[in-house]
């Protein structure tokens, strides 16, 4: 519970003093903005009444305070309270924290000691199961979901549980098999390298999940993968300017079948205003022609891309193993790269995709992250 300590205005800003010494400063705008009367507020719906337009440049004409709220008279007779657990969140320092992620950069095989490793019933039954999972791909942007049942419809359920199945024109729950018409290299036996998936969609899938359903009479097909923010923040320090050119200049990525043609223009690593890395968008394969400004713009692509590249198939970097019946993955496709070695027999992995939106949702609702 927090407590208020003295309210004082000042040229139409309410400052407020929290006991244990924190100061906050509050315009009227925002707190006529932020009334929570039945007027102002739908508290059912947790949606303002009022269009900002309506917001009118109140003045105070009154308030009063106690250890826990704030009342206001505005000049147009309004009257709004204000608790002190409410007003005590918008300390800017401490709000813009709050919202931040904090990764847990990994490199190499280490990872596999590390990564959440929940059996199903814990995951589809428990909090505390379903909170080790979502933390772990807070954390390393990997956990893994054990004792599965082979099938598509048991991993479905896993599916739903992350978040939802994300349909795209590969389907919602698909297949990876080499029985399936080549409309990209997923669906052959050869080697990929590390990347992300859906470069060229304007949003990529926020989750990839498979389960390795069965390979026979073959040998290969291991997955790898690498932590697409360590190997940024290593180029950042060993080569500044390719970092800078990454995170600035938009490189295109398309995927082209019958009856489809998706192109997406955007940076390979994109940062927040606070410089913390957001995504990692990186497909060799995937990458579409492109024209540049200058010799030197295409030399630096080439440059910064060959150099990020090069950490991410590192082998020291990668974490490789063998998917198993039973287990099912969930990548974060924004930060983890995958690929596989290549193989030989009949290999199966089935999956979805999650969207970012969706499996921070369930992670918000877990109260893992604001
Ligand atoms: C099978 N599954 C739908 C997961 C992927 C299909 C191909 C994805 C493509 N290689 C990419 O990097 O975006
Ligand atoms: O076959 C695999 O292990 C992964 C295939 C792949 O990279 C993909 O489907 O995006």
């Amino acid at each position: 519970m927090s407590r208020i300590v003295s309210v004082t205005v000042q040229n139409q800003t309410v400052r407020i003093h929290f006991k244990g010494g924190q100061v906050t400063d509050f315009e009227c705008i925002w707190l006529r903005d932020h009334c929570r009367c039945s007027t102002c507020y739908h508290s059912n719906t947790f949606q303002r009444a009022r269009h900002l337009l309506d917001l009118s440049d109140s003045n105070i004409k009154n308030i009063k305070s106690d250890t826990e709220h704030i009342s206001i008279t505005w000049d147009d007779n309004h009257e709004s309270i204000y608790e002190a657990d409410f007003l005590v969140k918008f300390d800017y320092k401490t709000w813009v924290e709050k919202r931040r992620l904090v990764p847990k950069l990994w490199h190499g095989e280490e990872i596999a000691e590390k990564v959440a490793k929940i059996s199903v019933d814990d995951f589809l039954s428990s909090t505390e199961g379903a909170r080790e999972v979502f933390q772990s791909l807070l954390d390393y942007g990997v956990a893994l979901i054990v004792n599965v049942e082979p099938t598509m419809e048991a991993t479905e359920k896993v599916c739903k549980a992350l978040g939802g199945v994300q349909h795209t024109m590969f389907g919602g729950m698909w297949l990876v098999h080499t029985d399936i018409k080549p409309t990209d290299t997923a669906y052959t036996n050869i080697h990929l390298a590390e990347h992300t998936d859906n470069t060229y969609f304007t949003e990529a899938a926020g989750l990839q999940i498979f389960h390795g359903l069965e390979h026979t009479d073959g040998t290969g097909g291991e997955t790898i993968l690498v932590d697409g923010f360590y190997g940024a923040k290593l180029l950042e320090k060993e080569f500044p300017n390719d970092y800078e050119f990454l995170t600035s200049f938009d490189i295109d990525a398309e995927f082209l079948e019958d009856g489809h043609h998706y192109r997406h223009s955007g940076p390979v690593i994109t940062i927040d205003k606070m410089k913390d890395i957001k995504q990692i968008r990186f497909n060799s394969y995937d990458r579409t022609p492109m024209a540049f400004s200058s010799r030197e713009e295409c030399l630096a692509y080439y440059r910064a891309l060959k150099n990020l590249s090069r950490y991410y198939e590192e082998p020291s970097n990668q974490w490789q193993f063998k998917l198993t019946p039973g287990v099912v993955i969930a990548i974060d496709n924004f930060r983890v790269l995958h690929g596989r070695t290549s193989f030989t027999g009949n290999r199966i992995l089935c999956g979805s995709y999650v969207s970012r939106s969706d499996w921070l949702d369930k992670a918000r609702t877990l109260r893992l992250i604001a």
